[in-house]
């Protein structure tokens, strides 16, 4: 691929050592599997030309003008130069914007850059959806500058994408990645934000600097709103930091504060910064209530659709010959008991096994609440569950939603044992998810289970996350 910079710029003579020596640090650190940095290492290894180059043909801090030519999986845009040999990651830029750019980071086959401005805009930009003052500097979000529905196809292509790096699947066993599902809500939507300072050694006298970190640095950025949060977080926001302002001079190291979105009987919302405080939440016909500081999904407007879906998943004959109708619903990582109870109507008995005894505590309490009678929660590693399931595997469905590092192999060879006639694999890390389900699928005892969908939901616009569903079934 051939930009104009590629014609303009000659490969230098000299090799950047400073360079080397910061990448040679960088690769001695081992890159987690599915991790953002790994992603991004696969995506660019996949769009360099070879042979490499012997040299680092740019200085740090040296200003360039790139044309993009990729979005990455982390909402970064990625742009070629020197015959395609060399990469320049430039975050808030779109595949078709020419940007200027700062290299802050440069290692043997790419460079890291700040974004400093677009030069020619891409079709699909439109700077007037921008929602956020703090959009180019703030780490948070990505995509704020791509219509909505231009941001749920990247997301379907990042889904497409993860499967390809990290199931190691033969394509014929993938079906194809069906159209994300968008958020009702694309800004306030976040019932959940967690602001944070650092301070610095000794103390201080001065206001501390509260907010998010900055993209492509290791500081945080001082904020006064986060219009992707709910207009009640929005609301209390001056008033909470303003308390913590007040004591500033009282912190030796920096924190992190809680703002969670909590809603009364009458409809009212407030605004919980207490950990243990409880927080209610409510979708559709349902209510649940949590510790402020345990897991709950972040995106209440999608809630509705979300969990609606995973039922019909987990009921779903998909048209397989003797294919039994599921009576029983295990819900592996059931934080307080959202799909335990949400999705439980149609089942005789739903049985739930999550690490937190806090939030099992809780799920009994919202199932309860609920008026739902057929569940029982265990405390426990996800693979506890296992020798406590009484009912015949063959009609027995199963969600599984672990957190963002997936499942870890105990708990899968423990689900091939037992082999569930479903599985409904929700994941916030779809390449984690991508890896577990190959796993599943490469093994001995994985070999009669199909994949029968894979689809995204939008829980985080905005953001490049998204929330991935894939639906297995095991065929007799
Ligand atoms: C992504 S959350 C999902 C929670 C729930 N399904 C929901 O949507 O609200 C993952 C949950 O797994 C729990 N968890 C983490 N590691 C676990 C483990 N090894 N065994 C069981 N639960 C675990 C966490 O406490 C968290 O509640």
């Amino acid at each position: 691929m051939t930009t104009e910079l590629n014609r303009q710029l000659p490969v230098p003579e000299i090799s950047n050592k400073r360079a080397r020596k910061l990448s040679k640090r960088r690769a001695k650190k081992p890159v987690e599997e599915g991790s953002a940095g790994h992603v991004l290492q696969l995506d660019i290894e996949g769009l360099l030309e070879h042979p490499p180059l012997s040299n680092i043909p740019f200085e740090r801090f040296q200003e360039i003008e790139v044309d993009i030519v990729y979005l990455s999986s982390s909402g970064d845009g990625i742009g070629l130069v020197l015959e395609g040999r060399y990469a320049v990651v430039v975050p808030f830029s779109l595949p078709g914007d020419r940007v200027k750019a700062k290299l802050h980071f440069l290692a043997e086959t790419y460079a890291l850059a700040d974004f400093l401005e677009v030069l020619t805009p891409s079709k699909d930009r439109d700077d007037n959806l921008i929602g956020c003052k703090y959009f180019g500097k703030c780490g948070g979000c990505q995509y704020q500058m791509l219509p909505y529905e231009k941001q749920l196809q990247q997301k379907k292509k990042v889904i497409e994408k993860a499967f390809r790096y990290f199931s190691k699947l033969d394509p014929s066993k993938l079906p194809q990645v069906e159209s994300t599902v968008g958020s009702p809500l694309q800004y306030n939507y976040r019932t959940k934000i967690t602001p944070h300072f650092d301070v610095p050694k000794g103390g201080t006298n001065g206001p501390l600097t509260i907010g998010f970190q900055e993209k492509g640095r290791r500081r945080v950025l001082d904020i006064e709103e986060c219009p992707i949060a709910t207009k009640k977080i929005n609301e209390s926001y001056p008033k909470i930091i303003g308390e913590v302002q007040d004591r500033a001079s009282t912190y030796k190291r920096g924190a992190t504060i809680l703002m969670r979105d909590s809603m009364n009987d009458d409809g009212e919302h407030s605004v919980i910064t207490d950990h243990k405080a409880i927080v209610t939440e409510s979708f559709g016909d349902f209510k649940f209530v949590f510790p402020a500081g345990a897991f709950f999904q972040n995106n209440n407007s999608i809630l509705p659709d979300f969990t609606g879906y995973v039922r019909k998943q987990l009921l779903n004959p998909f048209g397989h010959e003797n294919y039994q109708k599921p009576k029983y619903f295990v819900d592996a990582y059931c934080g307080s008991g959202l799909f335990s109870v949400a999705c439980s109507e149609g089942f005789d008995s739903v049985i739930g096994v999550e690490i937190s005894a806090d939030s099992v505590h809780y799920a009994k309490e919202n199932a309860q609440r609920n008026n739902v009678s057929n569940t029982n929660f265990i405390v426990g590693e996800a693979e506890k569950i296992f020798s406590s399931i009484e009912t015949p595997s063959a009609e027995t469905a199963m969600v599984v939603d672990p957190p963002r590092k997936g499942c870890d192999q105990v708990f899968l060879n423990q689900l091939l044992e037992y082999g569930p006639s479903r599985v409904v694999y929700i994941s916030c890390n779809v390449h984690t998810q991508a890896r577990d389900v190959g796993y599943i699928l490469h093994h001995e005892l994985g070999k009669n289970f199909k994949i029968d969908e894979i689809r995204g939901f939008d829980l985080f616009p905005q953001s490049h996350h998204v929330e991935s569903i894939l639906t297995l079934t095991k065929l007799n």
